[in-house]
This record gives structure tokens, C-alpha cells and sequence, in this order.
């Protein structure tokens, strides 16, 4: 057999997973057309699914069970609360969302429901559930942006969020966490993987339905 865990996990979380990477949010995207105030909502929400997913990356740095693999996910907790955050700051300057959104906005209930999925699996999941988390945010991101032409729209609101998950730097995370599920999935009986395969189909519904809140 040559099929991989992950390709395993991603066959499986059809139709919801194409529906993801293809999804008409992004095409907005591409073509600079997400209404501003779409974009605001979007991004303002998206801000607070950060800040769990980061909680989430400290939950694999600790449950990871070797350094080179702390290593790498620490390389990407340095991306999220650099270069991202500063893109979100900027994003919210030009958008001009105000100090309360940016704290502590109303959570929207795509938000509220994957905050939920995130701060169960940080409580309690292993460290095969939480990669499982972290790939299906970090792979179906990296799927839809490298689906962008080659001409970026010229809003740079638009255009950075395509470049933050389309650059060199982000692919190798993505397949690195596509690797180390495959490695530590390699070692799970039948019950747990099932585990991580109910975890990788919710989540990737909760990507879905955080695109269609924010879609016209
Ligand atoms: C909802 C969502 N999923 C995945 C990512 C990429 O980490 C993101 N920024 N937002």
C-alpha cells in the first residue's frame, strides 16, 4: 500500500475538503472582489481562530516527542506571531476595525464551533490529534493559495493573504506537518486512527463553514 496516512485522512473528508480549497471566498480573493465588508468579517473572526491555533501550536510543542520536531513547529509559532500578526494589524488599519474588534469581537458560531474543536483537542487530545488539527488548517490553507494566479489582486489586504500561505516557507511547514502525521500515524491501532480520521472530517467542516459565513 503507497497510499499515506494524511492522503488517507483527505480522501476521506470528501466532498467537504475540495469543497475548501476551491471555495468561492478564495476565487473573491484571487480576483480582489471580496466585499469590504466581507473581508472585515472575515479577517476580524479569523484573528480570533488564530489566536486558538496558536494556543493549539504551544500544545504540539509540548506533546511533540522529539526536539527536531519542536524545532520546526516553533518555526512556526515565530511566523504567526510575527509576520501574521503584523499582516493583521495592518489589514485592520486599512479596513479600519476598531480596538474592540480586534480584542474581543461578537464570535461568530463558525468561530465559536471551531474554537470549540481547538480547545478540546488542546485539553485533551494526543499528539497525533492535535497535528491532525494543525494539517487540516495549515493544508487546506495551502491549497486554495496555490490555486491563485500568477497576477495578485492589488489590494494588499487580498494579496498578502494569498502570499502568507502560498510562499516557499509555508509549503515546507505543510509538508513537514503532512509528514509527521504520516510518521506518528504510522504507529496508531485501528481505534485511534479512526480518532484522528472523525477529528480531520470535523475540522475540515469547520473550515467550510467559516468560509460560507463570510461569503456573499
Ligand atoms: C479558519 C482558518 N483556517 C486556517 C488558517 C490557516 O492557519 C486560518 N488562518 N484560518
Amino acid at each position: 500500500m503507497t497510499e499515506t496516512f494524511t492522503d488517507w485522512l483527505r480522501q476521506r473528508s470528501e466532498p467537504d475538503w475540495t469543497a475548501v480549497v476551491t471555495h468561492p471566498f478564495t476565487q473573491g480573493l484571487f480576483d480582489g472582489l471580496v466585499p469590504v465588508t466581507s473581508m472585515r468579517s472575515y479577517l476580524v473572526q479569523d484573528y480570533q481562530f488564530v489566536d486558538d491555533f496558536l494556543a493549539l501550536l504551544g500544545s504540539a510543542l509540548a506533546k511533540a516527542d522529539r526536539y527536531s520536531s519542536r524545532l520546526a513547529i516553533a518555526g512556526s509559532i515565530a511566523v504567526v506571531t510575527s509576520e501574521e500578526n503584523t499582516y493583521f494589524q495592518r489589514a485592520f488599519d486599512a479596513l479600519g476595525v476598531g480596538e474592540a474588534d480586534r480584542v474581543r469581537p461578537k464570535l461568530d458560531e463558525a468561530t465559536v464551533a471551531f474554537r470549540e474543536l481547538i480547545s478540546d483537542t488542546n485539553a485533551r487530545g494526543s499528539y497525533a490529534e492535535v497535528l491532525t488539527v494543525l494539517t487540516v488548517a495549515e493544508w487546506t490553507y495551502l491549497e486554495w493559495a496555490m490555486r491563485a494566479p500568477a497576477a495578485l489582486p492589488e489590494n494588499f489586504v487580498h494579496a498578502e493573504w494569498i502570499t502568507l500561505h502560498n510562499n516557499p516557507d509555508f509549503q515546507s511547514w505543510v509538508r513537514w506537518l503532512c509528514r509527521e502525521l504520516d510518521r506518528v500515524g504510522a504507529d496508531l491501532d485501528e481505534r485511534d486512527r479512526a480518532r484522528c480520521l472523525r477529528l480531520f472530517q470535523h475540522a475540515t467542516r469547520c473550515e467550510l463553514d467559516f468560509f460560507n459565513t463570510h461569503s456573499p
